[in-house]
């Protein structure tokens, strides 16, 4: 942060402060990236997945990470994949984050609600977003988007109309700094 060290320069940023904030995130960016925050709670090694609800007030109804089942200790049950045994793989295991977003929601329902979530959501997921009433998707990566299960999504998606499309945020990186960034400059 730049030090104010003249007294033109603080009057300067005193005008500015009079003007409405013009680089402030939008509502996609802003779902978006609460579904990022989300996702860093996660303990997968591999793949951090967040989730995040909107009504269509535009308020936030339902937020959520993949991670093991309440009661189901981190370090007890196993993040590996691909394992010769399938009950040591955490396939069998952890919750999706789309299944935890729904499941938390802090409404009576998630009727005519959009997700964000940061990966296209699995076969799995798809069934639970339908039944919940959720009517449309909004996806970061498509990274398997060849694979049998996210084919069997898309199919089971478009025969109940939700509608899902690829979001490609008008910004890299959206920072957090815990430091105020416009302390009072005059009294
Ligand atoms: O729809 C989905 C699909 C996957 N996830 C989670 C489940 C796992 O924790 C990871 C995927 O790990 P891989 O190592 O790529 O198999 O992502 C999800 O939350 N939602
Ligand atoms: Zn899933």
């Amino acid at each position: 942060m730049d030090l104010v060290n003249s007294t033109s320069e603080l009057k300067i940023q005193d005008t500015d402060r009079q003007n409405k904030r013009e680089d402030y995130i939008d509502w996609k960016d802003y779902f978006m990236a609460m579904a990022f925050l989300a996702a860093k709670r996660s303990k997968d090694p591999c793949f951090q997945v967040g989730a995040c609800v909107v009504n269509k007030e535009n308020k936030i109804v339902g937020i959520g990470y993949n991670g093991m089942p309440t009661g189901c200790n981190d370090d007890d049950f196993p993040w590996g994949k691909n394992t010769p045994s399938p009950l040591d793989s955490k396939s069998l295991y952890v919750c999706h984050a789309e299944m935890n977003a729904i499941l938390n929601k802090n409404s009576a329902d998630v009727k005519d609600c959009t997700m964000y979530v940061g990966l296209f959501p699995c076969n799995e997921c798809a069934k639970i977003i339908i039944q919940s009433g959720i009517i449309e998707v909004v996806y970061l990566s498509n990274k398997s988007w060849d694979k049998p299960k996210y084919a069997a999504s898309r199919k089971m998606l478009d025969a109940a109309g939700v509608k899902y499309w690829q979001y490609i945020p008008k910004q890299k990186k959206i920072e957090i700094t815990f430091i105020p960034s416009c302390s009072s400059s005059s009294s």
